[in-house]
């Protein structure tokens, strides 16, 4: 079974406290986009896991993935798998692109092996692999509270809208951007913030990543910036970085004046 697990971006992102488990909760809009990895699962006579595309750091034994198989065989007695990933998605660009991999292993391994596993089920799962994770089994625009893992349903519609994301290869783990994070409060909640027309965005939302990261990285705000003065009505910084994103009402412009090994990617939301 073939499917193509996509990427996310944050829409406002306020870390609100620290948690005596060592996270952070949080407030964001998670919004899908359709920048896209390939993931097939086969059923075949011994496991096996191959990945194409963009190097993904680190042991292939501990890619999602097989995590996500592995999570699953725990309480099933599943048949042994041939995985194929090709990784289109850049990784630490804030895009939850691993993630996306975990929870759409998650809900094809449901689907073939017919465990008949509901929504809230696999989301389950998907909380124990990754924060960001469980947002995947749902994939809908949501606004996440807690520790990104709670959602309700946000009434926010981009339709017609392009998206824009800059990756210039600043590879920003998790942690280290948690790690430089001063909490704060929004003044109004994020549902009220985002009912305003996308034009006010730019004055009201924020993500706080981007006051820990943009001074260790000047790259970030320049290409913000660069994205404002292409015409975005909204640009900012996605999770905990390094991909910035810009919102532009219709078409967006063919042309960027960024560096050839910048990763850029354009859709319509
Ligand atoms: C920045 C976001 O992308 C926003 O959507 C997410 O909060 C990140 O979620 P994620 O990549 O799935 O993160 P995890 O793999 O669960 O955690 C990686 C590390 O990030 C930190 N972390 C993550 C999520 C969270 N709410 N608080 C945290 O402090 C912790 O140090 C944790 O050890
Ligand atoms: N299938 C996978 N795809 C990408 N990264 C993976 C995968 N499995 C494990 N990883 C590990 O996770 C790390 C980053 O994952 P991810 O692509 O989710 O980054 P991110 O976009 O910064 O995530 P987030 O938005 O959740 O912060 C990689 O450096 C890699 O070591």
């Amino acid at each position: 079974m073939l499917d193509f697990p996509n990427a996310k971006i944050n829409i406002g992102l306020f870390v609100t406290s620290k948690r005596a488990d060592g996270f952070h909760n949080l407030l964001s809009c998670f919004y899908p986009v359709q920048w896209m990895d390939a993931l097939e699962i086969l059923p075949a006579a011994w496991n096996s896991f191959d990945m194409t595309g963009l190097p993904v750091p680190g042991d292939p034994d501990s890619n999602l993935c097989l995590k996500a198989y592995k999570l699953l065989q725990q309480d099933f007695n599943l048949p042994p798998v041939q995985m194929h990933l090709h990784k289109v998605i850049p990784m630490g660009a804030g895009l939850g692109g691993g993630s996306s991999d975990a929870a759409f292993a998650l809900r094809i391994l449901n689907k073939l092996f017919e465990l008949d596993l509901r929504a809230g089920a696999l989301e389950d799962y998907a909380r124990q692999l990754g924060s960001d994770c469980a947002f995947f089994v749902r994939n809908k625009p949501v606004i996440a509270s807690e520790r990104g893992d709670v959602f309700m349903d946000a009434a926010l519609d981009l339709k017609g809208y392009t998206c824009v994301i800059v990756y210039p290869g600043i590879h920003i783990t998790t942690a280290e951007a948690y790690g430089s994070i001063k909490p704060s409060q929004p003044d109004c909640s994020l549902e009220m913030l985002l009912k305003q027309d996308v034009k006010v965005w730019k004055k009201i939302l924020v993500n706080d990543f981007e006051k820990a990261l943009f001074p260790k990285y000047p790259e970030l705000p320049f290409i913000k910036e660069k994205l404002y003065e292409a015409g975005a009505l909204y640009a900012s910084m996605t999770g905990s970085g390094s991909a910035i994103y810009g919102l532009f009402e219709g078409e967006a412009p063919i042309d960027f004046p960024f560096p050839d090994h910048y990763l850029i990617w354009k859709g319509l939301l």
